[in-house]
């Protein structure tokens, strides 16, 4: 499949509200989009890193730059969904890029071929369950608010951030509103040390799903020390960035638990990599989400009806983030979303949608 060029595209989606975590608030998502263009086919790819590197080292305007002066000159002529990776390993680190450009070129090559990316990756479901994230609050009142909302819209799973001097207290007033049988689990982002282990300790008493990255992203082995001194089971995030992050993780019993974010890793085959790899060992995954467009959501979806994904995800319906999306919206049914069944990931912008929240464009011819 020949590429005659790519387009970088930069959109501005303002957050229907802010959207706080321990290391930041987002009120705006600057997402990079990719079009790569065919003969045959065009294909899409979400960006997933944010606007300032705070998440990780990652941001969109980096993620452009590397892309165009590295990246995507780097891709052969005739690129097939396998040979991006290949291609592109020689460049270090920039999985949020490198992710986007593979997934570009795997969409164009799935239209092209009419196959869904849900089959490609091996989808055994046409649904999947619905979690939602909810950010840090001004209060517990707000805090319950918000959760009653979403359970109302019927997502099956709750997820709080948390941060030092947030935590016991709207775990336990979430708990003690909504009951023992709410599935409930926290994230802190990496904002505890070693040091917490007592303090976190505390959070088992609430019968959590899991606590998601408490410490920071490259303490695997103190993720595997403080393992040993709760009992809620530990899921780790920003510290799988590759299969061989999961398999170390796992030997180390640093976590339990995988969130996996094809964004994060490098893209949606090294995220079925290691789903396959914690499939094969026991291990838990689901799919983590950074606020995407009905693009990356789309993508996301598809991942998440593989056998190994267990657990709800951050697969949030298109309004969690957006009053409108750049493509048709998904919807929560059931506190399920649908997986696509049309060709690649199955959606598209639509163009007058796009244009509204279009920033800048540049085409890089091949
Ligand atoms: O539902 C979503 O898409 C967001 C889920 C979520 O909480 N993402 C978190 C995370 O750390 O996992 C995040 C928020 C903001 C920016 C990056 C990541």
């Amino acid at each position: 499949m020949k590429i005659t060029g790519i387009e970088l595209r930069r959109i501005a989606m303002p957050l229907v509200a802010p959207f706080r975590t321990s290391f930041g608030t987002e009120t705006r998502r600057d997402v990079l989009l990719l079009r790569v263009v065919t003969p045959d086919a065009e294909g899409w790819g979400e960006c997933v890193a944010m606007s300032a590197p705070l998440y990780s080292s990652e941001y969109a305007e980096g993620a452009a730059d590397v892309l165009r002066r590295f990246l995507i000159p780097a891709l052969p002529a005739r690129p097939g969904p396998y040979a991006v990776n290949e291609a592109l390993h020689p460049i270090k680190g920039h999985r949020m890029a490198k992710a986007a450009l593979e997934t570009a070129v795997l969409d164009a090559h799935l239209r092209a071929t009419g196959q869904s990316l849900a089959a490609f990756l091996g989808a055994t479901r046409s649904r999947v369950p619905a979690g939602v994230s909810v950010g840090i609050m001004n209060s517990v009142p707000e805090l319950l608010d918000a959760v009653a909302g979403y359970l109302d819209e019927g997502y099956v799973r709750i997820k709080l951030k948390i941060q030092p001097g947030w935590d016991l207290e709207p775990v336990r007033a979430v708990r003690e509103r909504f009951g023992p049988e709410l599935p409930l689990q926290v994230d802190a982002n990496a904002a505890y040390t070693l040091a917490d282990a007592p303090h976190l300790a505390r959070l088992d008493e609430f019968g959590l799903l899991l606590i998601e990255q408490p410490l920071a992203d490259d303490d695997m082995v103190q993720h595997a020390r403080l393992a040993r001194s709760i009992r809620t089971p530990i899921c780790l995030d920003e510290s799988i960035e590759a299969a061989e992050h999961a398999a170390a993780a796992i030997s180390l019993d640093a976590c339990s638990v995988v969130n996996i974010k094809p964004g994060r890793v490098g893209g949606y085959l090294e995220a079925r990599r290691i789903h396959d790899l914690c499939r094969a060992h026991g291990v838990a995954v689901w799919c983590g989400g950074m606020l995407e467009t009905g693009i990356g959501r789309a993508a996301n979806v598809a991942l998440a009806a593989l056998p190994g994904f267990t657990l709800p995800g951050d697969t949030s319906g298109s309004r969690r983030y957006y009053s409108t999306d750049i493509t048709p919206p998904f919807e929560l049914e059931d506190g399920h979303l649908t997986v696509p069944t049309g060709p690649g990931i199955g959606v598209e912008p639509i163009p007058s949608l796009l244009d509204e929240v279009t920033v800048a464009t540049e085409w890089i011819p091949l």
